[in-house]
């Protein structure tokens, strides 16, 4: 099977490959495309959107039977700012299949800062004084000393696509 991958972001493309190592054998394909949202997505809504987005164009740009995108947005609710991570696989025939992953809150003055209209990957950046957080531990990965990182997220996200995936396929499942 071939599955092209809506990013070049070490964290997810690495994720999405051990997610599939593990039940299927397949190959993989990394391309950037745009998410078609802003680049920092403020809402579930907004942040799914942007991981369909991916899924679609990737699938279309390298002609495959699978396109997945993953996307990472920052939610305001009424318990504080909340990091979120979305998902979605698509093969073309069916309705996206979407996932969501981990949440965990922010300090507050990062996530104000993210709503006035600065980027979490550089908040974060800033904040840890550290180069690229993004491609590497991740906010998850600061705020829970490592235990979780982004990559180990985005694989339990992946695995929820990929399970779903797999049962939507089984006779009878279609949607
Ligand atoms: O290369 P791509 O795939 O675009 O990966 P990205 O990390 O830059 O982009 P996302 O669309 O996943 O996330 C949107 C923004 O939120 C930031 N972001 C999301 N989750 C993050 C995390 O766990 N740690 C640091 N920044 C994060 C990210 O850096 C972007 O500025």
């Amino acid at each position: 099977m071939k599955i092209a991958i809506g990013t070049t972001n070490p964290t997810k493309v690495n994720a999405v490959k051990e997610a599939f190592a593990s039940l299927i054998s397949a190959e993989f394909q990394a391309v950037s495309v745009a998410s078609g949202v802003a680049e920092q997505p403020l809402s579930d809504e907004e942040t799914i959107s942007g991981a369909i987005n991916r899924a679609n164009a990737a699938r279309l740009e390298c002609d495959v039977t699978i396109g997945i995108g993953l996307e990472g947005g920052v939610v305001k609710t009424k318990m504080g700012y909340f990091l979120c991570n979305w998902g979605a696989i698509i093969d073309g025939n069916n309705e996206p299949i979407v996932a969501g992953g981990s949440r965990i809150l922010l300090p507050t003055e990062l996530g104000e800062q993210v709503f006035n209209g600065k980027e979490l990957g550089d908040v974060m950046d800033e904040y840890t004084n550290q180069h690229n957080v993004r491609q590497n531990e991740g906010a998850i990965g600061i705020f829970t000393s490592g235990y979780v990182n982004r990559t180990e997220m985005f694989t339990h996200l992946s695995k929820l696509l990929l399970g779903q995936y797999l049962f939507s396929t089984q006779s009878g499942n279609e949607n």
